[in-house]
């Protein structure tokens, strides 16, 4: 048994030659190929360590697993943590390529993709190659990939970032869960600098509650090193003060907050966008935006403080900001020319319903008619919440079915309306989602406003374990079309 000290100081215990090539990395064993180094992780499901056989029948030239009692006829390498040693391994074998990128990352409960899609244009309207890894999509300048995940595993990420560097991409924006960083994904990526934009309830089917949800954000500042940032939204006050303990690097606040050295004043919010001043460093920038609500000034002014940050030209990071129409399933409008509005939007955890339902409240001049689900094999906690959210503040709320995934849609459901019963009478169940939105469709009349929300910028559905097509907008527009042109 030989001790190593792997690169970046992993201590491994080997057995079996050490010299060997391979040719590439799995921790899937469906996805080894001959001379790939297997990674046997202890799962959530089920444990890497049943599939050793089969990734040594198809080709693994050596393993890494945690099981001291794992024999093979190819080189072992005991670990303690593999998925630890995965993003180290990941790392060293494409060349620690975030050192020659500047790598954004942004955590926080929401505003992450928002956030990280502003950062994209006010990058790009600079020229630079800019790469996007996140829940709509990952890209590589235009060049659009795959998501499973809003944060890839580390493999991925590793690889995606020797794609970008080899591209050309300099400038990387990321989004950065909790999941991600809990789950040592990123754990080797050479942040230059961290975005954190709020807390509420969210995952705590994965974290066992809000503080340790916390500090797995906590785990992205506390990383950063040399000449990073931790770009903080100092309004959120509890997780300022936690935040500041655990970073070493220079903190950066933004918000509303008095203190905040990137501060938003004169905010004005209207139905089609918002206008404010980022006030900083005795210098004032105007700021207007498309997408409305106060939420969107937290992310504009996060993205700000970035780009402000890495020297951008003021001038340079409002005009691109202007020039943002959306995000993709963000308070997006589905408008074929009816009296009333219809919105889509991927809110699905109380917090940010309340926001997109308070910013919709304030310029709908009839009833607001909300439609929402919460999916499946997720945080159970947050569904009475949404209920009273969305029952609070809303003149009639349709109950369905968002991705029910591996659950019954109607015990979903159960655990949604007594927060609904609480708050209103006015509600309808309807748990398939088209007819849900058919209905709410049908429903609407001049002035009122439509809030369809929980799946924004996805097309499909995932019911007991099948994906179907499913795109909330394109059945708005299905409703529309039978009712007028479109
Ligand atoms: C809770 C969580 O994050 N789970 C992740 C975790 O799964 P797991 O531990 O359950 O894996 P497992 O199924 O037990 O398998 C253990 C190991 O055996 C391997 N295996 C399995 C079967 C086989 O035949 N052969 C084999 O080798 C698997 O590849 C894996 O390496 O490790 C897997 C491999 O990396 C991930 O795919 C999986 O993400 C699942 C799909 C997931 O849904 N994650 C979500 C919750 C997530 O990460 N979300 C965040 C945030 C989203 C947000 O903010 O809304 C994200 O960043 O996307
Ligand atoms: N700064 C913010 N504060 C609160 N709510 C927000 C904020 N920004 C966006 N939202 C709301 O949250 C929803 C999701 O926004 P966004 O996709 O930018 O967040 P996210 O952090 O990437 O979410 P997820 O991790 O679930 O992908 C939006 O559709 C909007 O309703």
């Amino acid at each position: 048994m030989h001790f190593v000290n792997l690169v970046g100081g992993l201590k491994a215990e080997i057995v079996g030659k050490t010299n060997i090539d391979i040719s590439g990395i799995a921790y899937d064993s469906r996805q080894v190929n001959p001379g790939d180094l297997f990674v046997a992780i202890p799962g959530f499901k089920t444990d890497g360590h049943q599939f050793i056989n089969q990734a040594v029948s198809s080709g693994a030239a050596a393993l890494v697993v945690t099981d001291r009692n794992v024999r093979a006829d190819v080189p072992v390498v005991y670990v303690d943590n593999s998925r630890k040693a995965l993003a180290f391994l990941a790392a060293n074998f494409y060349g620690h390529p975030s050192h020659a990128l500047k790598v954004f990352g942004v955590t926080g409960t929401n505003g992450k993709t928002t956030t990280c899609h502003l950062l994209r244009e006010v990058f790009s309207q600079q020229g630079y190659k800019v790469g996007v890894m996140g829940t709509i999509g990952n890209w590589l300048g235009t060049q659009r990939m795959n998501t499973a995940r809003t944060t890839p595993e580390s493999l991925e990420i590793q690889k995606m970032f020797r794609d970008m560097v080899d591209s050309g991409v300099s400038h990387v924006v990321m989004e950065v869960s909790s999941h991600a960083l809990e789950l040592h994904r990123v754990d080797q990526v050479n942040f230059r600098s961290a975005v954190f934009t709020n807390l509420s309830q969210d995952h705590l089917d994965f974290h066992e509650n809000l503080e340790e949800y916390l500090q797995a954000k906590g785990k992205l500042f506390k990383g950063l090193t040399g000449d990073a940032l931790a770009i903080i939204n100092m309004d959120d006050m509890g997780s300022f003060r936690h935040l500041q303990e655990v970073t070493q690097v220079p903190i950066i606040t933004y918000g509303r907050h008095k203190d905040a050295i990137f501060k938003a004043e004169n905010i004005v919010l209207s139905r089609d966008g918002v206008t404010f001043d980022i006030s900083y460093r005795e210098q004032k920038l105007p700021v207007a935006l498309h997408t409305p609500g106060l939420f969107s000034v937290y992310n504009a002014l996060a993205a700000a403080t970035v780009a402000l940050e890495e020297g951008v030209e003021p001038g340079a990071v409002s005009s691109a900001l202007a020039d943002v129409l959306g995000v993709s399933g963000r308070f997006q409008r589905v408008d074929c020319g009816q009296e009333f509005t219809v919105i889509v939007d991927y809110a699905h955890t109380p917090d940010s319903l309340k926001n997109i339902l308070v910013t919709a409240e304030e310029f709908v001049s009839g009833r607001l008619i909300t439609v929402f689900g919460c999916g499946g094999d997720r945080d159970k906690a947050k569904r009475p919440l949404m209920g009273e959210v969305a029952a609070k503040n809303s003149d009639l709320t349709v109950v369905t079915s968002d991705n029910p995934r591996s659950e019954e849609p109607e015990d979903i459901i159960s655990d949604i309306l007594p927060g609904v019963k609480a708050y209103t009478e006015n509600y309808r169940v309807i748990e398939d989602r088209r007819q849900a939105i058919h209905y709410a469709v049908s429903q609407a009349k001049a002035g009122d406003m439509v809030v369809i929300a929980g799946k924004g910028h996805e097309t499909y559905q995932e019911i007991k374990g099948q994906v179907f097509p499913f795109d909330d907008r394109e059945v708005v527009k299905d409703v529309l079309r039978g009712q007028i042109s479109c």
